[in-house]
Formats: structure tokens, sequence, C-alpha cells
């Protein structure tokens, strides 16, 4: 029998470290570059590319922070009581340029613009009033109630740096600085696919042998994001030369591509054989990790390739751990953030060094000091769903600790609702 040029089997190279694979994934990523402008409105969840200079200052004009009466602390010398004329009234959206006549003071409101010859508010509550007359028995310091011009943002500076994702809060401080467009990446383009021969749709009939797709609908639901335009390439079955065809073709219309299954040393496992003979660029062949060991990483074409093992929890800790950093970068976020919480182990377990390994857990309690007690959920199996559907986070236990014992630290991924 012909030998075939490549062979799946034998994932020879160095096992990596889960952090030395996320450093070679992130590195192989030539992040988008094309720029848009967008309206506020329409760039919720976006990547901000160059950043706008704010066009005034935030706040534009010192202002009032409480409802009172604005006074000039140099009228205030020696003992109080102190008693003195009300002599204007300023609203929020007073476009006047007042001058308060020394000796007296303005009855003033929340965000009305601060009279000039004043250098304090005085919270209501904290004095009396006799017809016209104010009565402050405990003089303010200089500036209390008051928010300074530029505090918040400066005009001409840039808000937010590039790099960050626009969230609701960010959209506001733009906003505020009278940003009308802001100047976003171009959305990543990912390509998606799953393989194997076994797979079928939910809604269709089930034959002997045959399973229901569940990494589609997952890893769809993972990709869905404003700032990914996914392209799913549907089931592909275990045959080599349509592998081949979709891995080509993905490659050269998508930034990145992620696929599942077929990434282990089996003769069915077509995905190294493929991307070898498009001769992408293999930079992760086997991690040391649990599950997802023989998660796979290149370059093919134009994109950066994330094969994902098929087993569905698998496929969701490597997604987690190593495909959604790269995609940040990918899309031109600079900023990773790290979102793993200190929490103690509430369990026992003996398991075999020499990977990282992820468990699905969930916690009803907290220790003294707040960090949830982590139940574990399921036996951590590659193929089981349930405990990841209910789990509340994922646990990371490191890679020479042959056991866990109740009330050890861990650290724990939340998973958000
Ligand atoms: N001889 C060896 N066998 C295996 C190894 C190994 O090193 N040597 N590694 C094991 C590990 S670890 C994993 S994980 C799996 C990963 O295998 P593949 O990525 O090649 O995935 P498949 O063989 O295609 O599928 C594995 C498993 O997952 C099911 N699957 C696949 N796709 C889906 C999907 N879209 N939805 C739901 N379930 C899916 C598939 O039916 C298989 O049961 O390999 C081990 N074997
Ligand atoms: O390590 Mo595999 O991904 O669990 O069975």
């Amino acid at each position: 029998m012909a030998q075939p040029d490549f062979c799946s089997t034998g994932k020879t190279g160095a096992t990596l470290s889960v952090d030395a694979a996320r450093l070679r994934t992130i590195a192989a990523v030539a992040p988008v570059r094309e720029v848009e402008e967008l309206p506020l409105d329409l760039a919720l969840g976006r990547v901000l590319a160059e950043p706008p200079a704010a066009q005034v200052n935030l706040p534009p004009f010192d202002n009032a922070a409480m409802d009172g009466y604005a006074v000039s602390t140099g009228d205030l010398a020696g003992h109080g009581p102190w008693r003195l004329p009300v002599s204007g009234r300023i609203a929020a959206g007073d476009t006047r340029s007042i001058s308060l006549r020394p000796g007296t003071a303005a009855r003033i409101f929340t965000g009305a613009p601060i009279p000039e010859g004043t250098d304090a508010v005085i919270m209501q509550e904290r004095v009396r009033r006799e017809g016209d007359t104010l009565i402050v028995s405990e003089a303010p310091r200089i500036s209390l109630n008051i928010r300074r011009r530029g505090e918040d943002c400066r005009a001409g500076e840039p808000p937010l740096p590039s790099g960050h994702l626009l969230t609701a809060p960010r959209l506001a401080l733009l906003a505020g600085t009278g940003i009308p467009e802001v100047p976003i990446f171009r959305r990543l383009r990912v390509g998606l696919f799953s393989t194997g021969s076994e797979l079928q749709e939910p809604g269709s009939p089930l034959r002997h042998g045959q399973i229901y797709n569940s990494n589609r609908v997952m890893l769809r639901a993972l990709l869905t994001q404003p700032w990914i335009d996914l392209t799913d390439y549907g089931i592909l079955c275990d045959d080599p030369g349509a592998i081949r065809a979709t891995i080509r073709r993905a490659g050269e219309e998508n930034d990145v591509v992620i696929s599942s299954g077929g990434v282990s040393a089996g003769e069915e496992d077509h995905i190294l054989d493929a991307l070898r003979r498009e001769d992408a660029t293999l930079d992760v062949l086997k991690v040391a990790i649990r599950p997802g060991k023989p998660l796979t990483v290149g370059r093919v074409a134009n994109a950066l390739y994330v094969g994902l093992p098929g087993n569905p929890y698998a496929a969701a800790v490597t997604f987690s751990q190593i495909a959604r950093p790269a995609l940040r970068k990918a899309a031109g976020m600079t900023v990773v953030p790290d979102n793993w919480i200190p929490a103690v182990a509430g369990f026992d377990y003996d398991r075999t060094a020499g990977r990282r390994e992820y468990v699905p857990v969930t916690w009803d309690q907290r220790d003294a000091m707040g960090r949830p007690i982590l139940r574990r959920l399921g036996r951590g199996a590659s193929a089981s769903l349930s405990p990841i559907a209910m789990a509340r986070g994922i646990a990371a236990i490191d890679p020479d600790m042959p056991r866990v014992s109740a009330g050890q630290p861990l650290q724990v991924e939340p998973l958000l609702e």
C-alpha cells in the first residue's frame, strides 16, 4: 500500500505549557488594521482604533455638585455664624455669565455653573434660611461641592486609549466630551466549521453511531460578538479532500479560522494533514492541558488557524484559554482582561500530574476572606456537557500538583450567565 506523503499520527512536536501555547498563538496573530467611522449609537462592543481628541472639557465649566448655596470662603473669616444676603438664583442650564456681589450668596442647583466670585457650595441641608438671608454656621473649605472644569477629561486629550472595547461607560465618556463618531477597527472575519462523519444537526433523525453536533451552536454562541463577522462553513465529513478545500477557502476568506474535531492521532483525523498540504505554518501541536491536549494552531493562507479538539468540554476549555485571547488581539484589542479570582477548593481530588487541568465548578458559600468555596461538578470528562452547562466557573489546577485537598487555594475564572 502506498504511504501517504504526510502522516497525521504521532504529533511529535514538544508539548507546550498552556501559557507558552497561548503566547505562541497570540504571536501568530496579525491584528486587523482597516478602520471605519461609526456614530456612537452603533459602536457598542466594537474596538476603538485611533483615539479621538475630546472636543470639550468634561465637565465644560465649574459646576455645583449639590443643591445649596454658592459662597465665597473669603466672606466667612473668623467665627460664625455668618449672615449672607441671597442675591441670585442659578439653575442647571442657565447660560448667563454671572458674577456674585461680594458678601452675598447665590441659590444654586446641582449641575448649574458656579458664579464668578464664589469658591464653594454649601448643601442646603447644612444651612438655615430666614427670608432672603442665609445663615451659615460652619465655614466650608475651598472647592467644597464644586466639580472643576476638565477634572474628568481635558479638551484636546484622548478620553480613551486605542484598542479598548467600547462598553456602555466608555461610550458615555466619548459622548460627554462631545465626540459624535468614533474610528473603529473593521469586524474580525472568523470562519467556523465542525468535522466529523458522525455529526448530525439537532432536528434531523439520528442513526446508530451518530451524535448531534453540540460544538457548532456553542462556538457560534461564543463567537457572536459585535466585533466578529462570522461565516459558518457547517459540518464536514471526515473526508480529506473536503476538509482541505474548506481549510483553503476559509483561510483565504477570514482573519481567523476555527474548527472542532479531527486533531488527534487517528487516521480519520485529517486536520493536520490538510494543514500541512496547504503549506500551513504550525505553531502549536500539543498542549499540556486537560482537557484539550491535541489543540492545533497555525497560520494558513491569510488566517490564524485554531483547530479545537472535538470533545465538547475540551473545545470549550481550549476556546476560552487559547482561542479567545488570540481573537481579541486579532480584532485590535490591546487589553486582554485577566478575570481570574482567588478561591479555595471545597473538594479532594487525586489526579495524574503533568497537565494543567480545568475543572468545572460551582459555589454557594464563601470563606472568611470572601473567597468562593468551590464544589467540583462531574468527573472532568472531556466529552461531558452537563458539568460545564451548570458551572459558575472553571478552576485551574497547576500541572505539577498530584492532589487537590479541601481548603487549598485555587484560581477560578467565572463564567458569565
Ligand atoms: N490514540 C489517541 N487517541 C486520542 C488522543 C490521543 O492523543 N491519542 N487524544 C484524545 C483526546 S485528549 C481528545 S480531546 C480527542 C480529540 O480528538 P479530535 O479533536 O480528533 O476529535 P474527534 O476525534 O473528531 O472527536 C472526539 C470526540 O468528540 C466528538 N465530537 C466531535 N465533534 C463534535 C461536535 N461538533 N459536537 C459534539 N461532539 C463532537 C466525537 O464524536 C468524538 O467522540 O481525541 C482523543 N483520542
Ligand atoms: O485532553 Mo482530551 O482533550 O481531554 O480527552
